[in-house]
């Protein structure tokens, strides 16, 4: 058995970036930029009004000044004409400042009379003008760390990208395997159950960029699952679910073995999740993960997505951990690093009493997994620990 670090710095190595594709603005949300963009103009591309009221040639007006509107710059409609001395052009806000302007006044600081505009008493020390550039100059570079967040796409746009280069999104092929599952909807027999971590790591992988090919079932014969790995020709990914123990009826490695796996490991001391294999199959990374619902999902937040994320491009490594406290004592632990399934509290987090890698109640119940060391003597009310939210 390797250390749950050692696993994933080996499942880390099988994957590497995908290739890139232009997709369009609507579409970019999520996905991971390939390279750097360029602002194609500067924002404002203009020096901006930000406010309606009167642009007038003068940086420091007095109470009571008296100029001549003589215009009106609005957004979309500039106005032509240069302003000299005692002249004012009526303007809004996002609309050009015209030449000669130095300043806008804000409307509740003036009186107008037909074509004239007098300051009032109070007047600020604004100038209430956007520089150009001052958002972004023409040439500028964006290269956000993550995912596109909607204000990157809002950015983007702004510097007039209309597709966006991002890295492909990775494929993955999902295998349940076992003669016991049958799909959500139909009529099992008694001695069978709902395939049900199929659905939660499919969303999972779309969750976190990937696209799930959810392929059938495959039974508990090496025909059966070599059949389904043909299927999964051309995955980025192929990750089975089940049959990954030293049962009779296990038979993903076996399967796999006949087609050339290269395993990179098998067993991880962790808890759940211990019987988790990776590998190589014809170049393509491949991860066996555990049967029971809960392993798999944990399984598959900790070695999977960091997986996905760096076949997106994203910088490997381990799922981010938050500190908080305990508001309820934890038990020793074994030789395994356990995630166990907690919930915040109002003074901390708590783990469920059952940590019965069978019970997807009590993961659904869950908001954070938290980790306790291999041989930890246990923790009192207090005691710091690492989450990990889901
Ligand atoms: N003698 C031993 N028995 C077991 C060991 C061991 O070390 N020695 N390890 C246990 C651990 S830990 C785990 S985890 C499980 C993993 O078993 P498998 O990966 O072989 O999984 P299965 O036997 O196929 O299934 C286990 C359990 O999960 C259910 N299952 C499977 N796939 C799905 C699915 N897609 N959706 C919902 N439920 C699924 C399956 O029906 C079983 O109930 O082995 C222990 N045994
Ligand atoms: O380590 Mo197995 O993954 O629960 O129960």
């Amino acid at each position: 058995m390797i250390s749950v670090e050692d696993a994933l710095d080996r499942v880390l190595s099988l994957v590497g970036p995908l290739g890139s594709e232009y997709v369009p603005l609507r579409q970019a949300a999520g996905r991971v930029l390939s390279q750097p963009l360029t602002a194609q103009r500067a924002q404002p591309p203009f020096p901006a009004s930000a406010m309606d009221g009167y642009a007038i040639p003068t940086a420091d007006p007095r109470p009571g000044h008296t100029f001549h509107v003589i215009g009106e710059s609005a957004a979309g409609h500039g106005f032509g004409g240069c302003l000299k001395d005692g002249e004012a052009v009526r303007i809004f806000t996002g609309a050009p400042v015209p030449e000669g302007a130095k300043r806008v006044v804000i409307q509740e600081d003036v009186v107008r009379q037909g074509a004239r505009v007098t300051l009032r008493d109070r007047i600020d020390h604004q100038t209430y003008i956007r520089p150009v550039g001052s958002d972004f100059a023409q040439g500028d570079v964006f290269d956000p760390s993550g995912p596109l967040r909607p204000a990157n796409l809002a950015l983007a746009a702004a510097m007039n990208h209309a597709e966006l280069p991002v890295r492909r999104r990775p494929v993955v092929a999902l295998i349940a395997t076992g003669d016991e599952l049958a799909m959500p909807g139909e009529t099992p027999r008694h001695d069978q159950i709902i395939a049900s971590n199929t659905f939660g790591l499919a969303a999972m992988i779309e969750a976190a960029g990937g696209r799930a090919r959810v392929l059938p079932i495959a039974r508990d014969t090496l025909l059966s699952l070599d059949a389904a790995f043909n299927l999964a020709t051309g995955a980025d990914l192929i990750v089975t679910i089940g049959g990954a123990s030293v049962g009779d009826h296990d038979l993903v490695a076996a399967a796999a073995e006949a087609r050339g796996l290269e395993r990179s490991f098998y067993k991880v001391a962790m808890r759940p999740g211990k019987p988790l294999m990776a590998g190589r199959l014809h170049g393509t990374p491949i991860v066996g993960l555990p049967g029971n619902p809960v392993s798999s999902m944990v399984c598959g937040a900790i070695f999977v997505r960091p997986m996905l994320h760096v076949m997106q491009g994203l910088p490997a490594g381990p799922v981010l951990r938050h500190r908080s406290v305990l508001s309820a004592p934890l038990a020793a632990n074994g030789p395994r690093e356990h995630y166990m399934r907690g919930r915040r509290t109002a003074s901390g987090v708590e783990a469920f009493e059952s940590q019965d890698s069978a019970q997807l109640g009590i993961l659904a119940a869950a908001d954070v997994l938290i980790v306790q060391s291999p041989h930890d003597p246990g923790r009192e009310i207090g005691a710091e620990v690492d989450i990990i939210p889901i």
